[in-house]
C-alpha cells in the first residue's frame, strides 16, 4: 500500500440507527462520508451482553445481527475492497452475516473479512501462565481454535510452547477458563459493558504478521484443508498469516497436532458453530432488503 492506511474507529450508532428505522438508504451521506477511502475497518458497534445473557441470546443476535448487516451494506457501497474485522457479538453468526451482505453486492473477499478472536488467545496465554504461577503473559504460546463463544472456543493446551504439564481437573478448568473467560468481565461489568479495552488490545495484535481470526475457509488459501477436517464448516477460527494488499494468505493447519481430549473439545465446538453459522446467512438469505 503506498499511502497510510486509512481506518474507520468512529461511533456510527446515528447512522446505524436511521438506517434501521427508514429501511434501506443506498444514499446515506453519513455512511457515505465514513466509509469512502477507508482501507481497514474495524466493527465494535452493537450491544454488550448483560450478565447472565449467553452469546446465543436472541436479543443480542437480532439487535446486532441488523446492526452488522446496516454498516456491511455502506462498506460494501463505499469501501469494497476494505479489510473488515468484526468485534460484534455473536462473531460466529455476525461474520457470516457480513459475508453474506457482500456477496449479495458481488464484493466478497473472503481473504479481508475477520472475525476478532485474539481475545481467546490472550485469555489462554495469561490464564496458563497464572495456572503455572508465572506472572508474564507472554510465557506461553498457546493456539486457540474454533469459533468465538463458550465451548465453540478450543484451546489448543497440548500444543503450548513451552510445554505445560497439568492433571486432568486442573486442565478441564483451565479449558472452562479460557472459554467462558468474556462472562467474568461481563459480570464485573454489571450490565455496562463488555471487555470493551480488551478489545483495544486485541485490535492492536491484530496489526501482527500471523493472527488468530474467524474466516471464511474456502476463500483462504490452505482453507481447504482446514475445511475438511473441521466436519465442512465454512467458517472457522485458526490462525491466518496476514499480508498486505491481499489479506489473509494462509490458514495454518494445525488441526492433525491436536490431542485426543482436544478432538472431544472440537466435537461439542462444531456443533455449536454449524447452528450459530446458519443463524448468520439465514438472518441474510432470503432478506430482500439486504440486496
Ligand atoms: N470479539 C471480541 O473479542 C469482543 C466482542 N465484544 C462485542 O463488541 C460489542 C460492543 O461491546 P462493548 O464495547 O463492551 O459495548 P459498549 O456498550 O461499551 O459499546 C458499544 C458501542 O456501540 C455503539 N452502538 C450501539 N448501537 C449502535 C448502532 N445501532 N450502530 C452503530 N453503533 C452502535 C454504541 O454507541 C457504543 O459506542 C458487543 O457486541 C460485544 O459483545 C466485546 C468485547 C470483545
Ligand atoms: O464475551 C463477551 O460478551 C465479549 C467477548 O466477546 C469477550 O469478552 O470475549
Amino acid at each position: 500500500m503506498s499511502s497510510p492506511a486509512r481506518g474507520v474507529a468512529a461511533d456510527l450508532s446515528h447512522i446505524s440507527t436511521k438506517a434501521k428505522v427508514t429501511g434501506y438508504l443506498p444514499a446515506d451521506d453519513g455512511l457515505k462520508a465514513a466509509f469512502t477511502g477507508a482501507d481497514v475497518i474495524v466493527i465494535p458497534a452493537g450491544i454488550p451482553r448483560k450478565p447472565g445473557m449467553t452469546h446465543n441470546d436472541l436479543d443480542l443476535f437480532n439487535i446486532n445481527a441488523g446492526i452488522i448487516r446496516d454498516l456491511i451494506i455502506g462498506i460494501a457501497l463505499y469501501a469494497p475492497s476494505a479489510f473488515i474485522l468484526v468485534i460484534s457479538n455473536p462473531v460466529n453468526s455476525t461474520v457470516p452475516i457480513a459475508a453474506e451482505v457482500l456477496k449479495k453486492h458481488g464484493v466478497f473477499d473472503p481473504k479481508k473479512l475477520f472475525g476478532v478472536t485474539t481475545l481467546d488467545v490472550v485469555r489462554s496465554e495469561t490464564f496458563t501462565a497464572s495456572v503455572v504461577g508465572k506472572s508474564d503473559p507472554s510465557v506461553f504460546k498457546v493456539p486457540v481454535i474454533g469459533g468465538h463463544s463458550g465451548d465453540t472456543i478450543v484451546p489448543l493446551l497440548s500444543l503450548s510452547e513451552p510445554k505445560v504439564e497439568l492433571s486432568d481437573s486442573d486442565r478441564a478448568a483451565l479449558v472452562h477458563r479460557i472459554q467462558f473467560g468474556g462472562d467474568e468481565v461481563v459480570q464485573a461489568k454489571e450490565g455496562k459493558g463488555s471487555a470493551t479495552l480488551s478489545m483495544a488490545h486485541a485490535g492492536f495484535h491484530f496489526a501482527g504478521i500471523v493472527e488468530n481470526t474467524f474466516v471464511y475457509l474456502s476463500g483462504v488459501p490452505g482453507g481447504g484443508a482446514v475445511k475438511d477436517i473441521v466436519a465442512g464448516l465454512d467458517y472457522f477460527s485458526v490462525p491466518i498469516e496476514l499480508g498486505c494488499p491481499s489479506g489473509a494468505v494462509k490458514a495454518m493447519n494445525i488441526l492433525p497436532q491436536v490431542s485426543e481430549y482436544e478432538n472431544g473439545l472440537l466435537e461439542v465446538a462444531y456443533t455449536g458453530l454449524a447452528a450459530n453459522i446458519k443463524k448468520g446467512v439465514d438472518f441474510i438469505v432470503g432478506a430482500p432488503e439486504a440486496k
